[in-house]
């Protein structure tokens, strides 16, 4: 049967996404019919119809992963298979050079209807993409602009607006220092090492070649204490070296010893005799970015409570890597301070003034917040054991992206935060703030 456009489980893309795109095979294809193919149909002359493509698969066979037996069935062999080959296999598998040359031929005066996935373009499926980007969908709030190869300040609106922004261009003028930018298209990859660190080194090397590149890395989460609580001296010395790109930021908070109770954290901070500087003497771990960072983001006990003070890269600093279960590209580290010397003290965060409103109204909302999205996110892993069946947990093939994303979510309602460390706050927040007239 020929497939069409409901009836398989690959992504279908619109035509006019593939026009430009790279054919999967270069050689020139022959002209088949299917009365053509169905004559090989036994092992060492194996031909199938995958799509409106020939695979020869003659030689191929006995090499096949899957094994022999399943290609010389009599379903298979000579036989027209898009049906059961996406049913156990990626689209991705057709693309691969070491596949793609299997190919020997096209199905006469028949259409393709089944593309790969072409970079930049929409899905068609259902509810693969956000409504703002579906057709028929508009949002007040989205607005797009294609820029190639102007990807500038992009470091700077990674994190969001605000008064960073004051004074740069953006995207050569396309975007005003107003509008939301979102980060959302980084996660489609689907490997959250490359969102959550390894992007550091992308950046890095990138750098190193003069491209641009930009994406998250530990600058969303390093950079905001310098930015709201920072000295104006060492904002004008951080931030712009920070936003264009040139210098990296880590935020160093975890130990061994305390995680989400901050408060617990044995990194100690004292002044030197000529009271001039901090000095640094501890542990840190689970910390995103390795050895690009420049500058770390500390979390230290001072004698007047906690302080986050900003330490250069210099003598005293060791990591160490820690291999995590999702990706060594995230750059986790376990870093010791040893007499580390710092000039930069961050103002007190629970004692400003301006921050007070932000602290009683809005933590606990946060807070929950965090708490419902990562829960959603579990809840939606625990759906794919019943759709995606024992391919749940297959790290490569058809359970590749859907396994990750498994394996790695329970971590979120520990980053940034413990789930129930979050959800007991938020409740402390409104049992403070409730009226003691409150009856049922
Ligand atoms: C161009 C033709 C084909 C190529 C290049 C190919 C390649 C592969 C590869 C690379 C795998 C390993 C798993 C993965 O990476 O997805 C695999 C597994 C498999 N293939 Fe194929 N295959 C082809 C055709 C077929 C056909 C026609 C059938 C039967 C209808 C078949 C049945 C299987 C089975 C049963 C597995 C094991 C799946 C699993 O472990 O879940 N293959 N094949």
């Amino acid at each position: 049967m020929t497939p069409t456009a409901t009836d398989t489980t690959s992504d279908l893309i619109d035509q006019t996404n593939i026009k430009n795109s790279i054919p999967i095979v270069a050689k020139e294809l022959k002209e088949f019919s299917r009365e053509d193919v169905e004559k090989h149909n036994k092992q060492g002359d194996l031909w199938v119809i995958i799509d409106v493509k020939m695979y020869d698969l003659s030689r191929f066979a006995s090499m096949h992963p899957g094994g022999l037996a399943v290609l010389i069935n009599e379903e298979v062999a000579g036989q027209d298979v898009t049906e059961s080959f996406y049913g156990l296999h990626r689209h991705e598998v057709l693309e691969c050079p070491q596949y793609a040359h299997l190919q020997i031929g096209v199905l006469r005066g028949e259409e393709s209807v089944i593309h790969g996935r072409v970079p930049g373009a929409l899905s068609k499926v259902p509810y693969a993409e956000p409504t703002w980007l579906s057709e028929g969908f508009s949002s007040p709030y989205y607005i797009e602009h294609v820029a190639p190869g102007s990807a500038l300040n992009l470091h700077a609106m990674q994190m969001g607006p605000g008064k960073h922004l004051k004074g740069l261009t953006l995207m050569k003028g396309l975007v005003t220092p107003e509008e939301l930018i979102i980060t959302q298209e980084i996660v489609c990859c689907g490997a959250r090492g490359y969102g959550d660190g390894a992007v550091q080194s992308c950046i890095w090397l990138c750098h190193q070649r003069g491209c641009p590149t930009v994406l998250l890395g530990g600058k969303v989460i390093g950079l905001p204490p310098v930015l709201n609580f920072g000295s104006p001296e060492l904002k004008a010395k951080i931030i712009p070296e920070v936003l264009s790109g040139k210098k990296f930021i880590c935020l160093t908070i975890s130990e061994a010893h305390a995680s989400s109770d901050v408060m617990g954290m044995q990194t100690t901070a004292i002044k030197s005799d000529d009271g001039k500087e901090w000095i640094v003497n501890g542990t840190k771990k689970w910390i995103t970015n390795r050895q690009f960072t420049d500058y770390f983001t500390t979390g230290c006990k001072t004698e007047d409570g906690f302080t986050v003070i900003l330490i250069s890269r210099t003598d005293g600093i060791s990591m160490k890597p820690i291999k995590i279960s999702y990706s060594p590209t995230a750059g986790t580290v376990y870093i010791t301070f040893d007499n580390v010397r710092s000039q930069w003290r961050t103002r007190s965060v629970l004692k400003a003034e301006s921050y007070k409103e932000q602290l009683t109204k809005l933590t606990g909302q946060i807070a929950f917040l965090k708490m419902y999205s990562v829960r959603s996110a579990q809840e939606t892993a625990q759906d794919t054991v019943q759709i995606f069946d024992g391919r749940r947990i297959t790290k490569t093939g058809m359970g590749r992206f859907i396994e990750h994303y498994h394996r790695t979510v329970p971590f979120d309602a520990l980053l940034g935060g413990a789930e129930d460390v979050l959800g007991d706050l938020g409740v402390r927040q409104a049992m403070r703030a409730m009226p003691k007239s409150a009856r049922l």
